[in-house]
């Protein structure tokens, strides 16, 4: 008896031991889960708004965002409304995200203005990542957007910069941001429509109030599920008229291509060559995409266009003045080199490639890039499949804001952050490409922006032949070190108030 119970107690005590060791290793199994399950650190939420508390107040965005960035880490979730955000503010944290989990986060948010502006998102900004996507790209890069084509825009570039000095030459006080906002949309206008863009003034101002629009705060992005609270502000409907106008010009001018095309003229281009709309018809012609493409498609990819052509290279330009304005030395650095290379020339033409000699100003270009990205939070993203990034757990259609604004200005990657000094650059190898995470103003990896040297075209030729037709000052009683740098809310960091300087026109001889 005395053995069948110590039997009973050893049996006993082994079935105690080994429960306890399945308990623990459960125990462990479910910690270890729940540590992969583990949301990235954030500031505290509120019941219905989540953490949008934390972003009211006078500052924009991007600067809220770094500051909280400064106590909650580089990884930082966020409750907007409804929306699950992640906040990414180091190089290190962006390199995982953007270039090791790129495809995890390929897609884009789809924000009330996109919808409405973007024909339902069939732009290529805001198209999901897939097929569709993929021939957009596609046709960008190897046509709408290619270096031949961009080439093929110089003669607009040269006209409409001469018309640019010619009406600055008549005024002794410039708005000079009015001036270059009308530059860049012209050439863009131009290029896209060719001849055939009549109505060029209205078009332009109502592109200016859809833009304006499309960056305001959508009650329907931050509370998706409740329906009634939409367009309470009727910022949506106002979107709607706006963008109805801006479509019926467009409508027109493509229906006009198609009439030209059918008598015989393909070339709608200025120069004789195709604009946009040509190349996009052609390709419609003959049926080279797995879909029919429509006016709907063409339309929504010239406001990808128009939005990426307009706003983000006048950002820089201005931005570039007014750093220029406010630091007299890189000016004069600056305007010795553009004139010594240009040497008395008179009629500049793009074929001579002489930027590319113009070593000092790419500096002051990619330094502009840097203290004043056009996109402060990148392109906004949108994770497609739940991904455990630097052991926390980001859930499938997470938003994902990318502070670029904020890498530019890291502390571990950028000495004397917040001063504009161009020669950081000299000799180093960074570039803009999207190698370099602490330096990304056109992002990076599948998604990065295919417009670049479209961009960069309208930026560096115009800067040069500014600072060499003129010589600048500040309206009187400014000092340079007054000169007011502030950003304003919306989607590209431009500068809030206008930049007006004094031009004295150089005669060359
Ligand atoms: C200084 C000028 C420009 C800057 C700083 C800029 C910046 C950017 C950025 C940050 C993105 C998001 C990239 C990402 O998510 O990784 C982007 C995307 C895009 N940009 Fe630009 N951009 C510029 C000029 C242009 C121009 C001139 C065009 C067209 C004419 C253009 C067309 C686009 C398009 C279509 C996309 C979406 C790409 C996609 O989602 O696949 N951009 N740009």
């Amino acid at each position: 008896m005395a053995i069948y119970s110590s039997l009973f107690d050893l049996v006993s005590l082994l079935l105690f031991f080994s429960s306890l060791f399945v308990l623990v290793r459960l125990w462990r199994i479910s910690k270890t889960r729940n540590q992969n399950k583990r949301l990235p650190p954030g500031p505290w939420r509120l019941p219905f708004i989540g953490s949008l508390h934390h972003l009211i107040g006078g500052e924009l965005p991007h600067r809220t965002l770094k500051n909280l960035a400064q106590k909650y880490g580089p990884l930082m979730y966020l409750q907007l409304g409804q929306v699950p955000t992640i906040i990414i503010s180091s190089p290190r944290i962006a390199k995982e995200v953007l270039k090791t989990h790129d495809l995890a986060f390929a897609n884009r948010p789809q924000l009330t203005s996109s919808t409405i502006i973007f024909y339902n998102n069939i732009d290529m900004v805001f198209s999901q990542y897939g097929d569709y996507w993929r021939q957009m790209r596609k046709i960008c890069i190897v046509e709408l957007l290619s270096s031949k084509m961009v080439k093929s825009f110089s003669g607009i570039r040269e006209k409409e910069l001469s018309s640019l000095i010619s009406s600055i030459r008549s005024m002794t006080e410039v708005n000079i941001t009015e001036k270059i906002f009308m530059f860049t949309n012209s050439v863009t206008c131009r290029s896209a429509f060719g001849k055939i863009c009549k109505d060029r003034g209205e078009f332009r101002t109502l592109l200016k109030e859809v833009l304006l629009l499309a960056g305001g705060f959508f009650v329907a992005d931050l509370f998706p599920c409740w329906k009634l609270l939409h367009n309470l502000s009727g910022m949506e409907s106002r979107l709607v008229n706006a963008h109805r106008k801006v479509d019926e010009i467009m409508e027109n001018i493509i229906n006009e291509h198609i009439a030209n095309r059918a008598a015989g003229n393909k070339r709608n281009g200025e120069f004789g060559d195709e604009d946009l709309v040509d190349v996009f018809l052609r390709i419609k012609e003959k049926d080279q995409l797995h879909f029919p493409i429509t006016n709907g498609h063409i339309k929504a990819m010239l406001f990808d266009i128009f939005l990426g052509g307009t706003e983000t290279s006048s950002t820089v330009l201005i931005w570039a003045l007014a750093e220029l304005m406010k630091n007299p030395n890189v000016m004069a650095k600056a305007q010795s080199e553009v004139r010594q290379v240009f040497k008395g020339k008179k009629i500049y033409d793009e074929e001579d490639n002489i930027v590319e000699k113009l070593s000092y100003l790419k500096l002051v270009i990619m330094e502009t890039l840097r203290l004043h990205t056009p996109a402060p939070l990148m392109g906004p993203r949108e994770c497609r499949e739940e991904t455990n990034i630097a052991g926390y757990n980001i859930p499938n259609k997470t938003k994902v804001l990318v502070n670029a604004w904020a890498l530019a200005r890291d502390v571990e990657s950028w000495n004397d952050p917040e001063s504009f000094i161009p020669e950081r650059f000299y000799n180093s190898s960074i570039d803009f490409m999207g190698n370099y995470f602490e330096y990304i103003p056109f992002g990076t990896g599948r998604r990065i922006c295919p417009g670049i040297q479209f961009g960069l075209a309208n930026i560096g030729v115009p800067l040069a032949q500014l600072l060499y037709n003129f010589e600048w000052k500040l309206p009187y009683g400014i000092n340079p070190q007054d000169l007011d740098m502030t950003e304003t809310h919306g989607l590209t960091g431009a500068k809030q108030n206008d930049l007006y300087l004094v031009a004295t026109y150089r005669e060359i001889f």
